[in-house]
């Protein structure tokens, strides 16, 4: 199974990510740079967390405009897998690859934490290992991570079970609505969430609960 690491400058969880795909797939990801235009042929597209473009104007609003989305966006509407952790969801929110917005934390506060996750859709390939409503842990790091969306596309993204995963058992770090910690696409094949799975994947993290993401969106028996 072959995927793809998308590099910009300031993303500082991509060596993370590479190493959660390598030890995962059994192969090293691509990686794409900011200005290429085309990415190779692979099952999945990754878009790591960080600070790209030091989250000027609004995180991920300088990375979206990128040549390298482009190519996402091409991929993804082709049915390629593409999961954005953290800025990466920010990025894919900015792209306009999923809907709303990530604002400030309420605290004002950049929160780093373990966190619940409850898998609200179980049915999708990014979460098929996972049991419907089950509760998995999740580090996260972030100042933006507030997600909003007006009342419409709230109402959609909750009755086509769009929202994936919740913030569980009153561990909301950051005031999403609905305690909203990551969406999918109308196609299902674009996914964007602010905790990072890709650090809870081994023994030596102190925990695997994010290991079934990867699996899933690869396509690995686990
Ligand atoms: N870990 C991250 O990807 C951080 C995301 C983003 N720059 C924020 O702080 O909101």
């Amino acid at each position: 199974m072959k995927s793809a690491v998308v590099l910009l400058p300031g993303l500082n969880r991509d060596r993370d990510m590479i190493a959660a795909l390598t030890k995962i797939s059994g192969k090293p990801p691509v990686t794409v740079w900011q200005t290429d235009t085309e990415i190779p042929d692979v099952d999945l597209i990754a878009i790591p967390g960080g600070f790209s473009f030091g989250d000027y104007l609004r995180c991920g609003a300088i990375a979206a405009r990128m040549p390298v989305m482009r190519a996402v966006a091409e991929k993804a509407a082709k049915g390629v897998a593409v999961i954005g952790v953290c800025n990466g969801f920010q990025i894919l929110v900015e792209a306009g690859l999923l809907p709303g917005a990530l604002m400030r934390n309420t605290s004002l506060k950049f929160v780093c934490r373990q966190i619940k996750l409850e898998v609200t859709n179980a049915n999708t390939m990014f979460t098929r290992r996972y049991q419907p409503g089950q509760i998995i842990r999740s580090p996260v790091a972030h100042h933006d991570g507030n997600y909003f969306a007006d009342a419409e596309t709230l109402a959609r993204l909750e009755g086509e079970g769009q929202v994936v995963f919740r913030y569980a058992e009153g561990t909301n770090p950051n005031g999403s609505i609905n305690d909203i910690a990551g969406i999918i696409n109308e196609q299902g094949n674009v996914l964007g969430l602010m905790p990072h799975p890709e650090n809870l994947i081994e023994a030596a993290h102190g925990g695997s609960d994010g290991r079934a993401l990867f699996e899933g969106a690869l396509g690995i028996a686990a």
